[in-house]
Protein backbone atom coordinates (compact mmCIF):
# COMPACT_ATOMS: atom_id res chain seq x y z
CA UNK A 1 0.00 0.00 0.00
CA UNK A 2 1.74 3.10 -1.44
CA UNK A 3 -1.10 5.45 -0.09
CA UNK A 4 -4.02 5.78 2.78
CA UNK A 5 -6.61 8.48 3.42
CA UNK A 6 -7.53 8.54 7.26
CA UNK A 7 -10.07 10.83 8.97
CA UNK A 8 -8.47 12.44 12.19
CA UNK A 9 -11.41 12.69 14.83
CA UNK A 10 -11.56 15.05 17.32
CA UNK A 11 -12.65 14.72 21.15
CA UNK A 12 -14.81 17.05 23.22
CA UNK A 13 -14.60 16.79 27.48
CA UNK A 14 -17.69 15.54 28.62
CA UNK A 15 -16.05 15.56 32.17
CA UNK A 16 -12.25 16.85 33.21
CA UNK A 17 -11.29 16.55 37.15
CA UNK A 18 -7.68 17.18 38.28
CA UNK A 19 -6.88 14.84 41.11
CA UNK A 20 -3.13 15.58 41.73
CA UNK A 21 0.20 17.51 40.19
CA UNK A 22 3.12 15.04 39.24
CA UNK A 23 6.45 16.45 39.70
CA UNK A 24 7.29 16.66 36.44
CA UNK A 25 4.04 19.48 35.89
CA UNK A 26 1.80 16.82 34.37
CA UNK A 27 -1.77 16.76 36.40
CA UNK A 28 -3.45 13.08 37.26
CA UNK A 29 -6.85 13.48 35.21
CA UNK A 30 -10.20 11.55 35.51
CA UNK A 31 -11.56 12.28 32.47
CA UNK A 32 -14.27 11.71 30.27
CA UNK A 33 -13.74 11.82 26.38
CA UNK A 34 -15.88 11.97 23.40
CA UNK A 35 -15.50 11.54 19.61
CA UNK A 36 -16.97 13.63 17.24
CA UNK A 37 -17.59 12.98 14.02
CA UNK A 38 -15.39 16.50 12.84
CA UNK A 39 -12.43 15.38 11.52
CA UNK A 40 -8.93 16.41 9.38
CA UNK A 41 -8.25 14.42 6.49
CA UNK A 42 -4.89 12.69 6.66
CA UNK A 43 -3.56 11.42 3.48
CA UNK A 44 -0.38 9.32 3.87
CA UNK A 45 1.97 8.47 0.98
CA UNK A 46 5.19 6.68 0.69
CA UNK A 47 7.78 8.45 -1.78
CA UNK A 48 11.37 7.15 -2.86
CA UNK A 49 13.18 9.73 -1.17
CA UNK A 50 13.80 9.50 2.59
CA UNK A 51 12.27 11.88 4.64
CA UNK A 52 8.91 13.71 6.00
CA UNK A 53 7.03 16.24 3.73
CA UNK A 54 4.14 17.73 5.32
CA UNK A 55 1.59 20.18 3.88
CA UNK A 56 -1.42 21.39 5.12
CA UNK A 57 -4.48 23.83 4.09
CA UNK A 58 -3.41 26.38 7.16
CA UNK A 59 -0.52 28.19 6.30
CA UNK A 60 0.21 29.06 9.87
CA UNK A 61 0.87 25.83 10.41
CA UNK A 62 4.51 24.22 10.88
CA UNK A 63 5.78 21.68 8.70
CA UNK A 64 8.59 20.85 10.23
CA UNK A 65 10.18 18.98 13.09
CA UNK A 66 7.33 21.25 15.12
CA UNK A 67 4.56 20.13 13.98
CA UNK A 68 3.10 16.83 16.29
CA UNK A 69 2.44 14.27 12.87
CA UNK A 70 5.98 15.48 11.61
CA UNK A 71 7.27 13.67 15.43
CA UNK A 72 4.69 10.94 14.76
CA UNK A 73 6.34 9.97 11.74
CA UNK A 74 10.07 10.85 13.08
CA UNK A 75 9.39 8.46 15.75
CA UNK A 76 8.56 5.34 13.76
CA UNK A 77 10.99 6.05 10.78
CA UNK A 78 13.51 5.85 13.21
CA UNK A 79 12.85 3.18 15.77
CA UNK A 80 12.13 0.77 12.82
CA UNK A 81 14.69 1.98 10.98
CA UNK A 82 12.26 2.68 7.76
CA UNK A 83 14.22 4.22 4.45
CA UNK A 84 11.36 5.10 2.21
CA UNK A 85 9.86 8.64 2.95
CA UNK A 86 6.62 9.66 3.99
CA UNK A 87 4.37 12.56 2.58
CA UNK A 88 1.68 13.50 5.19
CA UNK A 89 -0.75 15.93 3.65
CA UNK A 90 -3.21 17.33 6.94
CA UNK A 91 -6.66 18.81 5.47
CA UNK A 92 -7.71 20.68 8.52
CA UNK A 93 -10.96 21.39 9.79
CA UNK A 94 -10.75 20.81 13.88
CA UNK A 95 -10.20 24.13 14.92
CA UNK A 96 -6.86 24.65 16.01
CA UNK A 97 -5.43 25.14 19.75
CA UNK A 98 -9.24 24.66 20.69
CA UNK A 99 -9.37 22.23 23.12
CA UNK A 100 -10.32 19.52 20.47
CA UNK A 101 -7.09 17.31 20.03
CA UNK A 102 -6.39 18.66 16.49
CA UNK A 103 -3.12 17.63 17.11
CA UNK A 104 -2.94 14.78 18.92
CA UNK A 105 -5.72 13.19 16.27
CA UNK A 106 -3.53 13.68 13.66
CA UNK A 107 -0.63 12.36 15.32
CA UNK A 108 -2.57 9.11 16.11
CA UNK A 109 -3.57 9.11 12.46
CA UNK A 110 -0.29 9.18 11.61
CA UNK A 111 0.91 6.38 13.97
CA UNK A 112 -1.90 4.16 13.05
CA UNK A 113 -1.40 4.99 9.44
CA UNK A 114 2.32 4.05 9.30
CA UNK A 115 1.81 0.74 11.15
CA UNK A 116 -0.48 -0.65 8.39
CA UNK A 117 1.67 0.65 5.72
CA UNK A 118 4.87 -0.44 6.44
CA UNK A 119 3.91 -3.46 8.29
CA UNK A 120 5.34 -2.87 11.80
CA UNK A 121 3.40 -4.87 13.37
CA UNK A 122 2.20 -3.02 16.36
CA UNK A 123 -0.78 -3.77 18.27
CA UNK A 124 -3.24 -1.13 19.82
CA UNK A 125 -1.47 -0.68 22.81
CA UNK A 126 2.52 -0.33 21.06
CA UNK A 127 0.83 2.63 19.43
CA UNK A 128 -0.76 4.08 22.29
CA UNK A 129 2.50 3.75 24.34
CA UNK A 130 4.75 5.45 21.54
CA UNK A 131 1.69 7.83 21.46
CA UNK A 132 1.51 9.05 24.81
CA UNK A 133 5.76 10.30 24.47
CA UNK A 134 3.77 12.86 21.95
CA UNK A 135 1.06 13.67 23.99
CA UNK A 136 -1.36 12.79 26.36
CA UNK A 137 -4.33 13.13 24.16
CA UNK A 138 -3.06 10.80 21.81
CA UNK A 139 -4.03 7.48 22.55
CA UNK A 140 -7.40 8.29 23.05
CA UNK A 141 -7.02 9.57 19.89
CA UNK A 142 -5.81 6.18 18.61
CA UNK A 143 -8.70 4.44 20.73
CA UNK A 144 -11.72 6.55 19.81
CA UNK A 145 -15.45 6.37 20.76
CA UNK A 146 -16.46 7.33 24.37
CA UNK A 147 -13.80 6.78 26.83
CA UNK A 148 -13.13 7.20 30.64
CA UNK A 149 -9.08 8.34 30.62
CA UNK A 150 -6.92 8.33 33.94
CA UNK A 151 -3.21 8.98 34.44
CA UNK A 152 -2.45 11.60 32.42
CA UNK A 153 -4.89 10.95 30.11
CA UNK A 154 -3.12 7.47 29.24
CA UNK A 155 -4.90 4.87 30.84
CA UNK A 156 -8.32 4.39 28.66
CA UNK A 157 -11.40 2.28 29.86
CA UNK A 158 -13.97 2.00 27.03
CA UNK A 159 -17.96 3.17 28.18
CA UNK A 160 -21.66 2.70 26.85
CA UNK A 161 -21.74 4.96 23.92
CA UNK A 162 -23.16 8.35 24.49
CA UNK A 163 -26.51 8.13 23.26
CA UNK A 164 -27.60 9.69 19.84
CA UNK A 165 -27.42 13.38 20.42
CA UNK A 166 -26.23 16.92 18.32
CA UNK A 167 -23.28 18.38 19.32
CA UNK A 168 -22.60 22.41 18.57
CA UNK A 169 -19.20 22.88 18.45
CA UNK A 170 -18.24 26.76 19.10
CA UNK A 171 -14.93 28.04 18.78
CA UNK A 172 -14.65 32.00 19.88
CA UNK A 173 -11.64 33.84 18.31
CA UNK A 174 -9.09 33.22 20.85
CA UNK A 175 -6.38 31.40 21.98
CA UNK A 176 -5.31 29.68 25.32
CA UNK A 177 -2.13 27.36 25.65
CA UNK A 178 -3.20 24.05 27.51
CA UNK A 179 0.13 24.64 29.67
CA UNK A 180 -0.99 28.08 31.08
CA UNK A 181 -4.11 27.37 31.74
CA UNK A 182 -3.29 24.05 33.56
CA UNK A 183 -0.73 26.24 35.57
CA UNK A 184 -3.45 28.56 36.42
CA UNK A 185 -5.34 25.64 38.22
CA UNK A 186 -2.44 25.04 40.17
CA UNK A 187 -2.00 29.02 41.74
CA UNK A 188 -6.06 29.24 41.97
CA UNK A 189 -6.95 25.69 42.83
CA UNK A 190 -8.97 23.32 41.71
CA UNK A 191 -12.64 24.32 42.98
CA UNK A 192 -15.23 22.21 43.32
CA UNK A 193 -14.94 18.92 41.55
CA UNK A 194 -17.40 17.84 38.81
CA UNK A 195 -19.34 14.70 38.77
CA UNK A 196 -17.79 12.10 36.80
CA UNK A 197 -19.11 9.33 38.41
CA UNK A 198 -22.81 11.01 37.69
CA UNK A 199 -21.37 11.24 33.84
CA UNK A 200 -20.18 7.15 34.09
CA UNK A 201 -24.14 6.29 35.68
CA UNK A 202 -25.55 8.46 33.59
CA UNK A 203 -23.92 6.54 30.05
CA UNK A 204 -24.53 3.33 32.23
CA UNK A 205 -28.54 4.51 31.66
CA UNK A 206 -28.27 5.22 28.30
CA UNK A 207 -29.54 8.60 29.79
CA UNK A 208 -28.44 11.58 27.95
CA UNK A 209 -29.95 13.99 30.35
CA UNK A 210 -28.27 12.54 33.25
CA UNK A 211 -24.45 12.87 31.04
CA UNK A 212 -25.53 16.05 30.47
CA UNK A 213 -26.55 16.95 33.79
CA UNK A 214 -23.34 15.69 35.29
CA UNK A 215 -20.90 17.49 32.96
CA UNK A 216 -18.14 19.46 34.33
CA UNK A 217 -14.78 20.75 33.62
CA UNK A 218 -12.30 21.81 36.75
CA UNK A 219 -10.45 24.00 33.72
CA UNK A 220 -13.48 25.92 32.94
CA UNK A 221 -13.62 28.52 35.90
CA UNK A 222 -10.26 29.94 34.99
CA UNK A 223 -10.88 30.55 31.14
CA UNK A 224 -14.56 32.04 32.57
CA UNK A 225 -12.98 34.53 34.37
CA UNK A 226 -10.76 35.68 31.54
CA UNK A 227 -13.03 35.21 29.00
CA UNK A 228 -16.61 36.40 29.94
CA UNK A 229 -17.25 35.57 25.72
CA UNK A 230 -17.57 31.80 27.16
CA UNK A 231 -19.84 32.51 29.33
CA UNK A 232 -22.01 34.49 26.67
CA UNK A 233 -21.66 31.48 24.54
CA UNK A 234 -22.75 28.80 27.16
CA UNK A 235 -25.72 31.46 27.81
CA UNK A 236 -27.15 31.44 24.33
CA UNK A 237 -26.51 27.66 23.39
CA UNK A 238 -28.95 26.60 26.94
CA UNK A 239 -31.00 29.69 26.03
CA UNK A 240 -31.56 27.99 22.62
CA UNK A 241 -32.53 24.61 23.52
CA UNK A 242 -29.05 22.87 24.72
CA UNK A 243 -29.51 20.27 27.70
CA UNK A 244 -26.28 21.85 28.53
CA UNK A 245 -23.23 23.38 27.54
CA UNK A 246 -19.43 23.27 28.66
CA UNK A 247 -15.58 24.42 27.40
CA UNK A 248 -13.75 21.48 26.23
CA UNK A 249 -10.46 20.46 27.46
CA UNK A 250 -8.40 23.64 28.01
CA UNK A 251 -10.74 25.81 25.94
CA UNK A 252 -11.76 27.87 24.60
CA UNK A 253 -14.00 25.71 21.83
CA UNK A 254 -17.53 25.51 24.14
CA UNK A 255 -19.74 23.20 22.59
CA UNK A 256 -23.35 22.12 23.40
CA UNK A 257 -25.69 18.92 23.68
CA UNK A 258 -28.93 19.28 21.68
CA UNK A 259 -31.17 16.26 21.13
CA UNK A 260 -32.63 17.83 17.50
CA UNK A 261 -29.84 19.29 14.97
CA UNK A 262 -33.06 21.95 13.39
CA UNK A 263 -32.24 23.08 17.15
CA UNK A 264 -28.38 22.87 17.13
CA UNK A 265 -28.38 24.62 13.86
CA UNK A 266 -30.43 27.47 15.47
CA UNK A 267 -28.33 27.57 18.19
CA UNK A 268 -25.76 28.11 16.11
CA UNK A 269 -27.06 31.08 13.63
CA UNK A 270 -27.60 33.01 16.86
CA UNK A 271 -24.05 32.53 18.17
CA UNK A 272 -23.06 34.16 14.89
CA UNK A 273 -25.47 36.68 15.72
CA UNK A 274 -25.05 37.85 19.34
CA UNK A 275 -21.73 36.57 19.96
CA UNK A 276 -17.45 37.04 18.13
CA UNK A 277 -18.18 33.11 17.37
CA UNK A 278 -17.49 32.38 13.36
CA UNK A 279 -16.88 29.09 13.72
CA UNK A 280 -19.69 26.78 14.88
CA UNK A 281 -20.36 23.26 13.40
CA UNK A 282 -23.32 21.31 14.04
CA UNK A 283 -21.94 17.61 14.40
CA UNK A 284 -22.83 13.99 15.92
CA UNK A 285 -21.21 11.96 18.33
CA UNK A 286 -18.93 8.97 16.59
CA UNK A 287 -18.26 5.54 18.26
CA UNK A 288 -16.77 3.94 15.50
CA UNK A 289 -13.54 1.74 16.55
CA UNK A 290 -10.68 1.95 14.35
CA UNK A 291 -10.75 -1.46 12.45
C1 LIG B 1 -6.68 19.41 28.13
C2 LIG B 1 -6.69 18.04 27.50
O1 LIG B 1 -6.78 18.16 26.08
C3 LIG B 1 -7.93 17.29 27.96
O2 LIG B 1 -8.21 16.17 27.17
C4 LIG B 1 -5.44 17.25 27.86
O3 LIG B 1 -5.32 17.10 29.26
C5 LIG B 1 -4.17 17.86 27.29
O4 LIG B 1 -3.64 16.97 26.39
P1 LIG B 1 -2.44 17.35 25.37
O5 LIG B 1 -2.69 18.69 24.78
O6 LIG B 1 -2.27 16.17 24.48
O7 LIG B 1 -1.26 17.47 26.39
P2 LIG B 1 0.32 17.54 26.13
O8 LIG B 1 0.60 18.04 24.75
O9 LIG B 1 0.89 16.23 26.56
O10 LIG B 1 0.73 18.63 27.22
C6 LIG B 1 0.53 20.02 27.08
C7 LIG B 1 0.65 20.64 28.45
O11 LIG B 1 -0.54 20.37 29.21
C8 LIG B 1 -0.25 20.10 30.56
N1 LIG B 1 -0.83 18.79 30.94
C9 LIG B 1 -1.29 17.93 30.01
C10 LIG B 1 -1.88 16.74 30.37
C11 LIG B 1 -1.98 16.43 31.75
N2 LIG B 1 -2.53 15.30 32.17
N3 LIG B 1 -1.51 17.31 32.66
C12 LIG B 1 -0.94 18.49 32.28
O12 LIG B 1 -0.55 19.27 33.12
C13 LIG B 1 1.25 20.14 30.71
O13 LIG B 1 1.58 21.41 31.23
C14 LIG B 1 1.78 20.06 29.29
O14 LIG B 1 2.94 20.82 29.12
N1 LIG C 1 -0.93 18.81 13.10
C1 LIG C 1 -1.22 19.87 13.86
N2 LIG C 1 -2.49 20.35 13.91
C2 LIG C 1 -2.79 21.41 14.71
N3 LIG C 1 -1.89 22.08 15.44
C3 LIG C 1 -0.62 21.67 15.42
C4 LIG C 1 -0.23 20.55 14.63
N4 LIG C 1 1.09 20.35 14.84
C5 LIG C 1 1.50 21.29 15.69
N5 LIG C 1 0.50 22.11 16.04
C6 LIG C 1 0.60 23.23 17.00
O1 LIG C 1 0.09 22.78 18.24
C7 LIG C 1 -0.69 23.79 18.89
C8 LIG C 1 -1.93 23.15 19.52
O2 LIG C 1 -2.71 22.61 18.50
P1 LIG C 1 -3.94 21.60 18.73
O3 LIG C 1 -4.96 21.95 17.70
O4 LIG C 1 -3.46 20.22 18.78
O5 LIG C 1 -4.42 22.02 20.20
P2 LIG C 1 -5.60 21.54 21.09
O6 LIG C 1 -6.85 21.52 20.32
O7 LIG C 1 -5.55 22.42 22.30
O8 LIG C 1 -5.22 20.07 21.49
P3 LIG C 1 -5.48 19.34 22.89
O9 LIG C 1 -6.97 19.25 23.05
O10 LIG C 1 -4.83 18.00 22.66
O11 LIG C 1 -4.82 20.18 23.94
C9 LIG C 1 -1.01 24.83 17.84
O12 LIG C 1 -0.59 26.08 18.31
C10 LIG C 1 -0.24 24.43 16.58
O13 LIG C 1 0.59 25.43 16.09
Amino acid sequence: MDKLELKALGKINLGLDILGRRENGYHDVRMVMQTVYLYDRVTLEKTREPGIEISTNLSYLPVNENNIAYKAADLLQREFGIREGIRITLEKHIPVAAGMAGGSSNAAAVLFGMNRMFDLGLSEQGLKDRGVTLGADVPYCIMRGTVLAEGIGEILTPLPPLPKCYVLIAKPPLSASTKTVYEKIDKEGVGSHPDIDGILAGLQKGDLQQVADSMGNVLEQVMLEEYPVLRKIKDVMIGAGALNAMMSGSGPTVFGIFTSRGKAKAAAARLKRQTPVKQAYVTNVHNVRRK
